[in-house]
């Protein structure tokens, strides 16, 4: 039986996103009233990479390390401190040092131990660092995307924080904040058009980003929970109101909505929208940035998730690995487009994938979708 293992894990997963996502709604609404300038740097594949970036990844790193000890913890995760580590990044490391003493100061509020004193900025850039490790086939791997859709956040939309917990190989642990992401069934769907077009949108109607949820599972509990983000001073009093999300029941492709990424370079539109039509699928796709596709899927907000990255893109593991299991404990399938599970044993990459990634909310509808690429494959230019 898994169900009684990794609860002190999950428990300090949830509270160290929890803190993570409220770091970034602030880091965020900075970002979108101009009074943080050159707060982001491009990376050398000229993604962007942002102070709430490496503010994340050093306050989980510091907390996961602080409560499993330095040596035991083994954190896959995003960034590096190269950018942030270069003399003319000085100014971004200190607001990344402020950041960071800001959020861990907050660290009783939500069950968790702060520091005796305020981090330095090498231990903030150890920290960061310290999430080098290349993951493999054995023993716990923490896996961090410390804000997932990074054109997401800096465009004031959808991201995600993301940490799971892998075990011999298996994903076993996932939590996923969504800090824009209101509780409200259907928000997603709703608020889909106005959500692009106005990444001002938390400027003139504030306090409505300011709801955001967090999900989280463990493999083999057949669960999945959201809570909803504390706000204001209040203290994280577990269970935090949590409920149970569950995925939707539709097995009808004329009313199952699929999401997509929002950037054609991150998956192929034409394709999955020629796939859509082969399934039978009639609503127009929902494109939302980071795992909160997964998110939506957990929560029963959409039924479909496809992406198919361009020929030779290797998928990273911690852009998936909290998404899938939560998808799966919330009564989902999650394959490649050639039906295999994922394979998490390989290091950062899901080495291995057939073609692309399929997530449903039940069989009927993944076994058509898997079918229909099956069938449109050889006439596609992928
Ligand atoms: N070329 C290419 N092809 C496929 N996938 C790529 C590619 N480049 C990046 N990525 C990864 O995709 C992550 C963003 O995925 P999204 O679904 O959020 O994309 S989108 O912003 O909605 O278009 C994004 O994660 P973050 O870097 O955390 O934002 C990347 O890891
Ligand atoms: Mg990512």
């Amino acid at each position: 039986m898994e169900d009684d293992k990794y609860t002190t894990e999950l428990n300090v997963a949830v509270r160290a996103v929890h803190m993570a996502c409220l770091l970034c709604q602030k880091v965020q609404k900075g970002l979108l009233s101009s009074t943080f300038v050159d707060q982001f740097k491009s990376k050398d594949d000229s993604s962007p990479v942002t102070v709430a970036d490496w503010s994340v990844q050093a306050t989980i790193s510091w907390i996961l390390s602080e409560t499993f000890g330095c040596d035991n913890v083994s954190i896959v995760a995003e960034e590096d401190v190269q950018t942030l580590s270069k003399p003319e990044s000085a100014n971004l490391l200190e607001v990344v040092v402020k950041t960071v003493n800001e959020c861990l100061n907050e660290a009783p509020r939500f069950g968790l131990k702060c520091p005796a004193q305020a981090l330095g900025s090498t231990q903030i850039l150890e920290a960061i660092s310290r999430c080098n490790s290349a993951g493999g086939p054995f023993g716990k791997h923490w896996v961090l995307d410390p804000v997932d859709g990074t054109v997401g956040f800096l465009r004031g939309s959808q991201y995600a924080v993301a940490l799971a917990l892998i075990n011999n190989s298996k994903v076993v642990i996932g939590v996923l904040g969504c800090p824009n992401y209101p509780i409200k069934n259907d928000w997603l769907v709703k608020n889909q058009p106005p959500c692009q077009a106005t990444p001002e949108l938390s400027l003139t109607n504030p306090g409505m980003w300011e709801e955001g949820c967090i999900l989280y599972t463990r493999r083999g509990s057949g669960e999945a929970w959201m809570q909803p983000l504390l706000h204001g001073n209040k203290k994280l009093i577990w269970p935090n109101s949590a409920k149970l999300v569950r995925v939707s029941s539709i097995e009808d492709p004329e009313l199952a909505t699929f999401c997509e990424p929002v950037e054609q370079a991150n998956t192929n539109h034409a394709f999955t929208a020629g796939l859509a039509h082969n399934v039978g699928l009639r609503k127009k796709p929902l494109r939302v940035h980071s795992m909160v596709k997964y998110a939506a899927i957990a929560r029963g907000d959409a039924e479909i998730f496809m992406k198919f990255a361009r020929a030779g893109y290797k998928e990273k593991i911690w852009d998936h690995a909290a998404g899938v299991l939560l998808v799966q404990e919330a009564g989902g399938v999650v394959t490649d487009a050639g039906g295999r599970a994922l394979d998490f044993s390989k290091g950062i990459y899901l080495e291995g994938l057939d073609r692309g990634i399929i997530a449903c909310c039940g069989a009927k509808l993944h076994e058509k979708i898997i079918g229909s690429v099956y069938a449109s494959w050889d006439s596609s230019n992928l």
